[in-house]
């Protein structure tokens, strides 16, 4: 599941020479971190007066060399032996398009969890529910809409640094009843389906989503860290016509 170990204590090594880890909390919106300088020179003799006197471009160049050596001892998707790996949580998603003005229905999420990510409506599915009825009721509760017809396009691995497993199951559909609402949850809009908001959405999707829009269909395997930051990744592409995962 770890890289190389000895190069994984060598830079670990240097990254805690550096001082304490910066949260990622502390990295910019684009998962990238506000401080530069080599962080190589006057180790942490000074350090603070140091950090005082930097422009915001050398600490963000400098946090990103640490960030960038930090990543040596991070878990990759290879590591994991998937085929016996077992979700703690399932959840789906549901993507609704309207072919007429080529938009999909979209939510800004306003739950603690992933507050002001944008996504396709969804949540965790409830004890002795089916994924299809869970589709409808988070559909429905989210933004009083019930999509219809709906299909499986990407079955999605999401294996967390915090020991959470969770299986995604993401339908797509062009029909559906009802007009969108806002919800304590999510506040729905129509996008362009060429005018993905991907830098406001979890890491993971600019990767799969554009392609499924499309017709196609993906296996996806990620692994995120604590702060939903997606640290490695695999997917798999099935064409528009199969039928099972
Ligand atoms: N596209 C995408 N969706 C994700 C990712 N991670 C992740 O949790 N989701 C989805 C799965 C679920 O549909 C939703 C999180 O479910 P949730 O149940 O915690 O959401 P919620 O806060 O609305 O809670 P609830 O309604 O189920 O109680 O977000 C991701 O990386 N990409």
């Amino acid at each position: 599941m770890i890289g190389n170990p000895e190069s994984c204590k060598e830079s670990k090594k240097s990254y805690q020479e550096l001082g304490p880890a910066r949260s990622s909390s502390e990295f910019g919106v684009d998962g990238l971190c506000e401080s530069g300088q080599n962080p190589g020179s006057g180790g942490n003799v000074g350090r603070e007066v140091d950090i005082m006197k930097e422009t915001a471009a050398q600490q963000r160049i400098r946090q990103c060399a640490e960030y960038a050596r930090s990543l040596a001892c991070l878990p990759s998707v290879g590591d994991i032996d998937w085929q016996h790996w077992q979700p703690t949580v399932h959840a789906v998603l549901c993507y609704i398009s309207n072919r007429q003005t080529d938009e999909v229905l979209l939510i800004k999420r306003l739950s603690a969890y992933a507050h002001g990510l944008i996504s396709g409506p969804g949540g965790k599915l409830e004890n002795g529910e089916s994924l299809e009825q869970c589709v409808v009721r988070e559909c429905c509760e989210e933004i009083a809409v019930e999509p219809h017809n709906f299909c499986l396009r990407a079955d999605l691995f999401f294996h967390f640094t915090n020991g959470v497993r969770m299986r995604g199951y993401a339908y797509f559909t062009d029909e559906w009843s009802g007009e969108p609402q806002s919800s304590e949850e999510a506040i729905p809009f129509w996008c362009k389906r060429d005018r993905l908001p991907l830098h406001q959405m979890w890491d993971d999707d600019a990767l799969w989503l554009p392609y499924v829009l499309q017709g196609g269909r993906v296996r996806g395997y990620f692994i995120f860290d604590d702060d939903n930051r997606m640290l490695s990744h695999d997917i798999v592409w099935l064409p528009a016509e199969t039928r099972e995962f």
